[in-house]
């Protein structure tokens, strides 16, 4: 990841490297600005850096943009200790943040426990210790480096798994984790442009093996990409981003109607009268119905479409049926008109 000596398009300008004449670059800085225009002035924004291209290209725009309009920059890098090595890049990440201004710059070792496979459990460790840590310095928001072309993979696999409008929405461009905010500035810049910034800033990204790796299928679908790509054409990658945008909004359309049809709905015992889901649309009634599954404490991830479907026809089909099982041994089951948790 070491920065080596100045590309040619790159020049020294008042102690940083400054490549005026890059539009990656620019691209870059102009992505992390109109981000940073949503954060509270004269907070800490902390890079999230792997060290790989994205998140350097990211870190290295923060450090530029930060402290030129009234906040603070800092970074923090992750070391999951699953590769050999990894501690010394974790350090070498931190070490170079310092060196660009990112302060503080701090590498965080965390334990990756293998529950829900390596990958999730690698994830939700990653995560958390993100959020905790901005917490300790409280920073006001956690940036990361998640491209354009990130965002199509994750359309693409959602469609793959029949992952419904909430999978082929993406990620967000902003979502808060543990009352942190998380922002990725880059879901509008392309992984071409951010390796780009790194060339032209002289920054050598590490290349995580995992993103290679066959037994990964966003792996598999990177290597396919290009093939897809080539049948129907290159505004691909740009037009599933724009599908995930689309889809977005409309989700989130969906679920503010959900939101007050539930408040609506729910007596002040909690549970909810079936008589005003009945005329309910299905997208919002099952929306309103796994809002009910997750207050009363059942785990989002576990939820899946037969858990909802089998509540829904709790209200739309009901013939006398029990309660319905849910993840986290929760029971819900129809009390007259009403729906309920069961004990
Ligand atoms: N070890 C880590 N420490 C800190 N942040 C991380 C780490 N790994 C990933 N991230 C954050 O999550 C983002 C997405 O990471 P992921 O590995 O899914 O994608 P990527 O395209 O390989 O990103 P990158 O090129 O930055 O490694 C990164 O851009 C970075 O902001």
């Amino acid at each position: 990841m070491a920065g080596r000596a100045s590309s040619p398009v790159a020049r020294r300008d008042g102690g940083g490297v400054m490549a005026a004449l890059s539009p990656a670059v620019a691209a870059c800085r102009l992505a992390v600005r109109q981000a940073l225009a949503g954060v509270q002035p004269g907070g800490l924004v902390l890079a999230a850096c792997s060290g790989g291209a994205d998140s350097l290209a990211l870190a290295s725009a923060l450090a530029f943009v930060a402290p030129r309009s009234g906040r603070r920059a800092g970074l923090i890098t992750v070391d999951h200790g699953l590769q050999v090595g990894s501690a010394e890049r974790a350090a070498e990440v931190a070490c170079w943040a310092g060196r660009v201004g990112l302060e503080p710059a701090v590498a965080v070792p965390v334990t990756v426990d293998g529950a829900g496979g390596p990958e999730a459990a690698a994830r939700a460790a990653r995560y958390e210790a993100l959020a905790g840590t901005a917490a300790r310095l409280s920073a006001v928001a956690v940036l990361l480096g998640h491209t354009r072309d990130d965002q199509a993979e994750t359309v693409l696999l959602a469609l793959a798994r029949g992952g419904g409008p909430r999978g082929i929405a993406g990620m967000r461009n902003r979502r808060i984790i543990d009352g942190v905010p998380f922002i990725r500035p880059f879901l509008a810049v392309s992984r071409a442009q951010t390796r780009a910034a790194c060339t032209d800033l002289g920054l050598s990204p590490w290349e995580d093996p995992h993103n290679a790796d066959p037994a990964y299928a966003r792996s598999r679908l990177r290597a396919a990409l290009p093939v897809l790509v080539d049948t129907l054409g290159p505004d691909l990658v740009d037009n599933l981003a724009r599908t995930a945008r689309l889809v977005a909004a409309d989700v989130e359309a969906l679920d503010a109607l959900a939101a007050s049809a539930g408040t609506a709905a729910t007596e002040p015992d909690g549970s909810l009268d079936v008589a005003a889901l009945t005329g309910l649309p299905a997208a919002v009634r099952t929306r309103v119905l796994r809002d009910l599954a997750l207050r009363l404490g059942a785990p989002g991830a576990a939820l899946s479409s037969i858990h909802i479907d089998a509540l829904d026809a709790l209200v739309t089909d009901w013939h006398g049926q029990g309660p319905v099982s849910l993840p986290g041994g929760i029971e819900v089951g129809r009390r007259g008109h009403r729906l309920a948790a069961h004990s």
